[in-house]
């Protein structure tokens, strides 16, 4: 089985754990980093840790799961320790048309989540198809050694400075040879640093019209 691998953005979307055990708080752990809309968790033995509570977007139900439940979420994790629960959930959300993900049955999900970097401009997704998680789980600290806070420095210039391009409304092939090339030179450059380079090379590769924008992006880059 191949996953295709996408970025959903979660503020459009209601979610619903049911089963708040190791697995749900870990799902949970990563949901509540990409803003959803809306998460019910629902557990009728385990009560949700107060840190989760304290979200204004988290609601808890002390309950056993009902089909009901189902209403009015688009996204459901099956995270119970009863197997043939999950399975049932996962039947139930697939003919509503729900994205689904049962943590014991990739086969009934129709989403599997991915080991992920989070950075603050850049996420990294790892995935092993479901074959192995404790390899995407390895794969990921292994990249993670070697990401630095430079390429969350390029995507704050980035920011800032692709808008002000787009608006020149040149070529899209112009655009795209200037922006790699901008990435391209910067990035070993922020990785040693170097502010004063950058900006040199900014004003040399950037359009002539972006050019006093230089002094305020370099700025911000050492806050
Ligand atoms: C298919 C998938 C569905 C899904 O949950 O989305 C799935 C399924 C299952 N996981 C199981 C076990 C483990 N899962 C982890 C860890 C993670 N599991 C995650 C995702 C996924 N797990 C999806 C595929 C991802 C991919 O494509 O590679 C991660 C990446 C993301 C996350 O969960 O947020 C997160 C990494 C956290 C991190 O980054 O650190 C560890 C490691 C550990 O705990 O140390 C173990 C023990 C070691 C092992 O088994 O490999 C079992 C057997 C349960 C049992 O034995 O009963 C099943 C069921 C089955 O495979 O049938
Ligand atoms: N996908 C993944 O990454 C992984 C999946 N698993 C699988 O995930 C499942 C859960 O594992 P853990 O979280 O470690 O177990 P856990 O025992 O820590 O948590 C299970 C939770 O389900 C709740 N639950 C039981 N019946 C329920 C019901 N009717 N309605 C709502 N909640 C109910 C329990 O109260 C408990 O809090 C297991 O089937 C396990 O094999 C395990 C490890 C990793």
């Amino acid at each position: 089985m191949k996953y295709y691998p996408l970025s959903l953005n979660l503020a459009q979307f209601k979610c619903l754990v049911v089963g708040a055990g190791k697995v749900g708080k870990r799902k949970l752990q990563t949901l509540i980093k990409f803003n959803p809309l809306h998460i019910t968790v629902i557990d009728p033995y385990t009560v949700l840790p107060s840190n989760f509570l304290s979200y204004p977007f988290i609601q808890f139900k002390k309950k056993s799961f009902e089909e009901k439940d189902l209403n009015h979420h688009h996204i459901v994790f099956a995270c119970t320790s009863d197997i043939e629960l999950n399975s049932t959930i996962a039947d139930l959300a697939k003919k509503r048309n729900l994205l689904i993900n049962s943590a014991t049955k990739p086969e009934q999900s129709n989403f599997i989540l991915p080991a992920i970097i989070e950075k603050k401009h850049l996420t990294i997704s790892i995935s092993t198809h479901g074959i192995g998680p404790a390899l995407a789980k390895y794969v990921k600290n292994e990249i993670s050694k070697n990401i630095g806070p430079e390429y969350d420095l390029m995507a704050q210039i980035l920011e800032k400075i692709r808008p002000l391009i787009l608006k020149l409304n040149n070529s899209s092939e112009d655009n795209s040879k200037l922006l790699n090339q901008l990435v391209k030179t910067l990035v070993p450059v922020l990785k040693k640093n170097d502010f004063q380079t950058v900006a040199k090379l900014l004003k040399k590769i950037l359009p002539t019209p972006l050019i006093p924008y230089v002094g305020e992006i370099v700025d911000e880059l050492k806050n």
